[in-house]
């Protein structure tokens, strides 16, 4: 169909990829979360000292802007990061493909890690069941976008430290090598969620049976479960779990095991030069795989999509994965 497009994805700092965005024809440089299910944006109702340094979203500017008058919205991330403000709906335009009467949640209140984070906004890629707009739940850009796609998929290439991009409604086969695994999704908790019963470290092989992972462009790092972080760092000679810096530390000069997980019934393996994300102070490193705080959700962030190219494809629902 007449809608498939590539939007580019441009890193900004660390391994976040912000995506330009058009609402309403005003450009704004978005955070695309495959972890969430609202797209909401900075607005003029902001504060001066929250606008700071971002492009705003004024509504009264966009001939196609719609209110949904008593319509809320308020969202909490994993991180205690959060926004809420109101609602309305506009024309969004994301590479080539576009979506009229899309909800735009227009934030009045945001937190102060997103006052100094780069994005002007998110817009949520999970399933709508998790949109958090009252009174009436609305649907993320993707849902919306569906039937004017090719087919009802998108798919996110991250490459480290270079650009990417969100390709909706194809597979591009220039951005992957060998071939594509598919894990069956359910979508049962909102997320892109699929089974994930093992991993591996090196060349040693752990269980996690009956655990999941969930794919999640909006999360920096890989986040397992404790005795996954544990068992992978046990092979970095060095390492310590640092509570000055909240995760897993170790010497920079330190190589780095690969680590594979389970998506599905096939392994996805990141490469341990992926898995050192950031240097603290030049002589000690934090590890890219980190934990995941509690319970048996994985969630493989940008990190891992910084090694494979990932297909969300709402068809069956399933997540699909193939080697940069
Ligand atoms: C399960 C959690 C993963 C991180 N989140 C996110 N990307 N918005 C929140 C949900």
């Amino acid at each position: 169909k007449r809608q498939d497009g590539s939007a580019s994805a441009a890193p900004a700092g660390g391994t976040e990829y912000l995506v330009s965005t058009s609402v309403g024809g005003e450009s704004l440089n978005l955070d695309f979360d495959t972890g969430s299910a609202d797209l909401w944006v900075f607005s003029s109702s902001l504060s001066s000292a929250s606008k700071k340094g971002h492009d705003i979203y004024t509504a009264s500017k966009s001939p196609t802007y719609q209110a949904l008058s008593g319509y809320t919205w308020s969202i909490t991330y994993a991180d205690g990061s959060g926004a809420s403000g109101k609602v309305g709906t506009d024309t969004v335009t994301i590479g080539g493909t576009s979506v009229t009467g899309q909800a735009v949640e227009l934030a009045t209140k945001v937190s102060s890690t997103f006052v100094s984070d780069a994005a002007d906004g998110l817009v949520g890629l999970a399933f709508s069941s998790i949109n958090t707009v009252q009174p009436v739940q609305q649907q993320t850009f993707f849902d919306n976008a569906q039937p004017s796609l090719n087919s009802p998929l998108f798919a996110a290439y991250l490459p480290y430290n270079a650009d990417g991009a969100y390709d909706f409604g194809f597979i591009d086969s220039s951005k992957y090598s060998g071939s594509i695994n598919y894990a069956t999704v359910n979508s049962g908790n909102g997320f892109w969620e699929f089974a994930s019963n093992s991993y591996q470290v090196g060349g040693s092989t752990f269980s996690q049976s009956g655990n999941t992972g969930i794919a999640d462009t909006g999360t920096t790092l890989v986040l397992m479960i404790d005795d996954a972080v544990s068992n992978y760092y046990a092979s970095v000679s060095g390492a310590s779990n640092s509570a000055t810096y909240g995760g897993y530390i170790f010497p920079c000069s330190t190589s780095l095991p690969s680590l594979s997980v389970d998506i599905g019934g096939n392994y996805a393996t990141i490469p341990g030069s992926l898995l050192n994300f950031q240097s603290i102070d030049g002589t000690n490193c934090f590890g890219g795989l980190q934990s995941v705080g509690g319970g048996t959700q994985n969630i493989y962030g940008d990190v891992f999509f910084n090694a494979y190219y990932g297909i969300f494809d709402a068809s069956v629902p399933q997540f699909g994965f193939a080697a940069l």
